[in-house]
C-alpha cells in the first residue's frame, strides 16, 4: 500500500518550521531524510507520523533519543509488552532478536535507568521490529551507538526488513549512514525539503545549496555503518 502524506505543514510559537511538504512513499521503499542541524528532520518525522497513523497505517518510530520511548518509572518488560500489544506482533523471536542486538544480557525487570544509553536505543530498535509495520521512521538511531554497535543495528534492520512491505524512513544528518542505506534522499533547509531523488543522483550531482554543504564534507565517505 502506497503511504502518502500532503501539505503537512507545523507552525511551533507563531513561526512555521516546516513549510508545506508532500511525500508517497511505497512499500519496501528505503528513504534517507538529511539536513543540517535544526533544518526540520525530524518535524518532518513527528508530522509524518502523526498523519498516517491518522489515516490507520501502522507505524514504528525509534526517536533520536530513547528519553522519547521509555517511561522512566516502568519496567523493560512492561515497554515491551506495551509495544506487542500496540503493533500486534506476533512474529518476533525476542530472544534472538536482543542476541542480534547484543543486548541479551539485559535485566527486563530494570527500569531504563538499570540499562546504558546504548542499550536503552537498542532496545528501542527491536520494540520497533515487532510486527510488520507499514513505515518505520528512524531518527538519528545510532547516535547513541559506537561505530561497530551501530553498523552492526543497522545490519540487523536491514536484515529485519528484507522481504517484509515495510517502508523505511531514516532521518539523519550523517550523510555516510543515508549514502550506505537508502536508495532515495530527500534534502531539508529550513524547514523545506529543497531536493529529492535517487541517492546516489544527489550525492554525485547535487543541485540545491544545501544537498553541496552536506556533500562537500568528504568525510562523510569514511563513515562506517
Ligand atoms: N516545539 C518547538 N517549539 C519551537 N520551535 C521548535 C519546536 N520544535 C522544533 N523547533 C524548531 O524547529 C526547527 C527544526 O527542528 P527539528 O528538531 O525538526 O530539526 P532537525 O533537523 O531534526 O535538527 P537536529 O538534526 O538537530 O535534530 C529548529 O529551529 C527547532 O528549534
Amino acid at each position: 500500500m502506497t503511504l502518502t502524506v500532503s501539505g503537512l505543514r507545523v507552525v511551533r510559537a507563531g513561526r512555521t518550521i516546516l513549510h508545506s511538504t508532500s511525500l508517497s512513499m511505497s512499500p519496501g521503499d528505503r528513504m534517507g531524510l538529511v539536513g543540517s542541524s535544526g533544518s526540520g528532520k525530524s518535524t518532518v518525522g513527528h508530522a509524518l507520523i502523526d498523519d498516517l497513523r491518522g489515516q490507520g497505517h501502522s507505524v514504528s518510530h525509534v526517536p533520536q533519543s530513547p528519553d522519547e520511548a521509555l517511561d522512566p518509572l516502568r519496567s523493560m518488560a512492561f515497554h515491551w509488552r506495551e509495544a506487542e500489544r500496540a503493533l500486534g506482533g506476533v512474529d518476533v523471536d525476542r530472544a534472538a532478536l536482543f542476541s542480534a542486538l547484543g543486548i541479551d544480557g539485559g535485566d527486563m525487570g530494570k527500569r531504563p535507568w538499570g540499562w546504558s544509553r546504548g542499550m536503552q536505543q537498542r532496545f528501542v530498535i527491536a520494540m520497533a521490529l515487532i510486527g510488520t509495520p507499514d513505515l518505520i521512521v528512524l531518527d538519528e538511531p545510532t547516535s547513541a551507538l559506537d561505530p561497530v554497535v551501530a553498523a552492526a543495528s543497522m545490519d540487523l534492520l536491514e536484515r529485519h526488513l528484507q522481504g517484509r512491505d515495510t517502508a523505511m524512513m531514516l532521518i539523519t544528518h550523517d550523510l555516510g549512514l543515508a549514502a550506505r542505506r537508502v536508495s532515495q534522499l530527500m534534502v531539508m533547509a529550513e524547514g523545506r525539503v529543497v531536493e529529492r531523488g535517487a541517492t546516489e543522483d544527489i550525492l554525485a550531482r547535487p543541485q540545491s545549496v544545501a544537498a553541496r554543504a552536506l556533500t562537500a564534507h568528504k568525510s562523510w565517505a569514511m563513515v562506517p555503518c
